[in-house]
């Protein structure tokens, strides 16, 4: 079974897939950490985010099993990781090791922005998980403050609004619902309660 889990910045894509993975004794990938690692890589070595073959470059070059999600989840990073995402050469250059991840044996979770519509469109089970800008800008700011950084509540919601447009709006692979993804918005949902409804949409879509 392969389980797309799409969904906008800090929206708790990556709690549900791991938990759904953890259930379904299933692999998981956070795509977004393909991203984040050859944004930070570009911010590293000074390569302009619209160097489109120096980037795919990069992001052939990845190792993904020495990804350290630690310094990747940095606020900074994220912006870049959005960057980065937009350039067609470098989605093309993540393409075959996402579809890989995706089409095992066994099966998979992925979370990420075009899972269920690019990577994996014959998944069983795709979830598009949303809540609004000021929930998860809360989410975001709380994780970053845990982490050390100085952020405000405002320049995080600032943060997330760009992101959400920026992703919405690029020409490859942006992030939209898939015609056949069931929504999941957890604005007033906790974690728990999130996993609990994620269950319920696998298990109507599975029975
Ligand atoms: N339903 C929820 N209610 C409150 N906080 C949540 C909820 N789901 C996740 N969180 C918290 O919000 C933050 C972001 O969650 P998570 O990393 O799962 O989101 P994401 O969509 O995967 O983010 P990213 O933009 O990195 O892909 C984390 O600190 C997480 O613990
Ligand atoms: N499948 C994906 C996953 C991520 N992105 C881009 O990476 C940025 C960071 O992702 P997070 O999930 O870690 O927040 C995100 O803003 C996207 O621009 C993507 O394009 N496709």
């Amino acid at each position: 079974m392969i389980i797309a889990i799409d969904g906008p910045a800090a929206s708790g894509k990556g709690t549900i897939a791991r938990a759904l993975a953890r259930h379904f004794g299933l692999p998981h990938l956070d795509t977004g950490l393909l991203y984040r690692a050859v944004g930070r890589e570009a911010l590293v070595r000074g390569i302009a985010f619209d160097d489109g073959p120096a980037l795919a470059e990069l992001a052939a070059a990845l190792d993904v099993s020495a990804l350290d999600p630690e310094p990747l989840k940095a606020g900074p990073v994220g912006e870049a990781a959005s960057r980065v995402a937009a350039i067609n050469e470098v989605r093309q250059a993540l393409m075959t090791l996402q579809r890989d991840f995706a089409t095992q044996a066994g099966g998979a979770v992925l979370d990420g922005r075009d899972i269920g519509t690019v990577i994996a469109p014959e998944a069983q089970v795709k979830i598009f998980v949303t809540a609004t800008p000021e929930a998860r800008a809360q989410r975001r700011h709380a994780e970053l403050v845990a982490r050390g950084e100085e952020v405000t509540p405002q320049s995080v919601l600032d943060d997330i609004r760009k992101r959400d447009q920026r992703d919405s709006s690029r020409a490859s692979a942006p992030l939209t619902k898939a015609a056949d993804a069931v929504e999941l918005d957890n604005t007033t949902l906790g974690p728990a309660e999130s996993v609990a409804r994620a269950l319920e949409i696998v298990a109507s879509r599975t029975e």
